[in-house]
């Protein structure tokens, strides 16, 4: 990467905003799953070592410009206390009057962690006077928040401008393993596509089609492949409007020589629901009143070799419903086989991530990208703009 990166700056007794992702699940007002606060701590823990004030900013869900009680960072900040195992001055403001007040009284090595930059309207809109509130704290910005990288807003891009600007260690990490994986890839190189999202996702199988020797389908958005293929696919998900791409794709796949992979069997249920009748049904009978919400067991058999034999695998979305058990099946047997397989294996996407998590296969991986969309669009070849807006080197 031709970006500055943490360890170009000396950020002995400077200020340092650093951007973060800390939108992470919540429950009750608790941090659910701490996954994306951990994976910033190296980056904080390096700038607190080296003797910087640490400014830290992120988002908590989209409060779109107004303050919402249940999105203010506290818990957040209780969480990165107990980790950090250190005080983190918290604020309720965003900029202002107290934030300036409590910058004034912290040392090097302290932390200030100010509000979701999400309550204040300017942030989402990179409002240059939001960009100068940001800047005037700060003497030097670090954007960890690879999460957000996909996202041109006043914490991600605006401030970047404005103040000398490198990568923290997460987002270089992210970018260096997502960007090896793509560029220069180890053979045969799999790519796993699931999940319910096709029209944020066909562009990504377009782009792999360039990349990958496999690209498998699975979840929700195979069955706009499979309808393509001329099945019927009865209540199952289905794009209508984008059959005719999803032919283009399978042609272009054929053409390039790559292998494109279809579930053979599925799971049917006659409900969407956990106490939905069940059955397993060949992909060319999917009955006409039935969804399919599963792969099957021959799918994932198939799957599993293909993996097996694959030196980088990627994957990105669940291969069915996986939040009910009745259906967890598959992406539980691909989870397995990326688990178990000796090839490079990258997750990407926040329920493939979480499902990896639940199942308990998370440190079997050799990476689980922080970032959903902002890994997705990575894939598309696009440059994030929170990275393009750091200093290079
Ligand atoms: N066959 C299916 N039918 C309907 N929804 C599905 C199916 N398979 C998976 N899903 C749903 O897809 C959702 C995840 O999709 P998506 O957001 O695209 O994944 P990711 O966040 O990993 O990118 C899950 O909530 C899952 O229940
Ligand atoms: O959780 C996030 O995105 P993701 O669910 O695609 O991983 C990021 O924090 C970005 O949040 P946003 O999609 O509200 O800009």
């Amino acid at each position: 990467m031709n970006k500055k990166t943490l360890q170009d700056l000396d950020v002995n007794g400077k200020k340092v905003f650093c951007r973060v992702d800390f939108n992470v699940p919540m429950k009750n007002g608790e941090v659910t799953d701490d996954t994306r606060i951990r994976a910033a701590l190296p980056t904080i823990e390096h700038l607190l070592e080296k003797g910087a004030v640490v400014i830290l900013a992120s988002h908590l869900g989209r409060p779109k410009g107004e303050v919402i009680e249940e999105l203010r960072l506290d818990p957040v900040a209780e969480r990165l206390s107990d980790l950090l195992g250190k005080e983190v001055v918290k604020t309720d403001t965003v900029y202002g009057k107290e934030v300036n007040e409590a910058l004034s009284q912290v040392s090097n090595g302290d932390v200030v962690l100010i509000e979701n930059v999400r309550f204040d309207p300017g942030e989402e809109k990179n409002d240059p006077s939001l960009i100068q509130a940001f800047a005037d704290m700060a003497d030097l910005y670090i954007n960890d928040a690879f999460g957000t990288a996909h996202r041109a807003h006043a914490s991600t891009t605006g401030v970047a401008e404005k103040l000398p600007a490198a990568t923290g260690f997460l987002m270089e990490k992210e970018i260096e393993v997502l960007g090896k994986a793509l560029e220069n890839p180890d053979r045969p190189f799999t790519a796993i596509i699931g999940g319910a999202k096709v029209k944020d996702k066909i562009n990504v199988i377009d782009h792999l089609l360039d990349k990958v020797d496999n690209l498998i389908i699975g979840g929700g958005l195979a069955y706009t492949f499979v309808k393509a293929q001329g099945y019927e696919i009865g209540k199952s998900l289905l794009e209508e409007d984008k059959i005719e791409l999803a032919k283009d794709f399978m042609q272009k796949a054929q053409d390039k020589g790559v292998r494109f992979v279809m579930p053979e069997d599925v799971v049917v249920a006659d409900d969407f629901s956990e106490e939905a009748n069940t059955k397993i049904v060949d992909i060319e009978e999917i009955p006409a009143d039935w969804e399919a919400l599963d792969i099957g067991p021959a799918t994932r058999e198939k799957y599993n070799q293909i993996v097996k034999d694959s030196k980088l695998v990627i994957w990105n979305g669940p291969m069915g419903v996986f939040e009910y058990n009745a259906f967890a099946g598959g992406t539980r047997a691909v989870a397995e086989s990326l688990a178990g397989t000796e090839g490079y294996t990258v997750i990407g996407g926040g329920d493939s991530a979480a499902a990896v998590e639940k199942l308990g296969f998370a440190d079997d991986m050799d990476h689980v990208s922080t970032g959903g969309g902002a890994s997705l669009e990575f894939m598309e070849g696009k440059v994030l703009p929170g990275v393009k807006a750091l200093d290079d080197k």
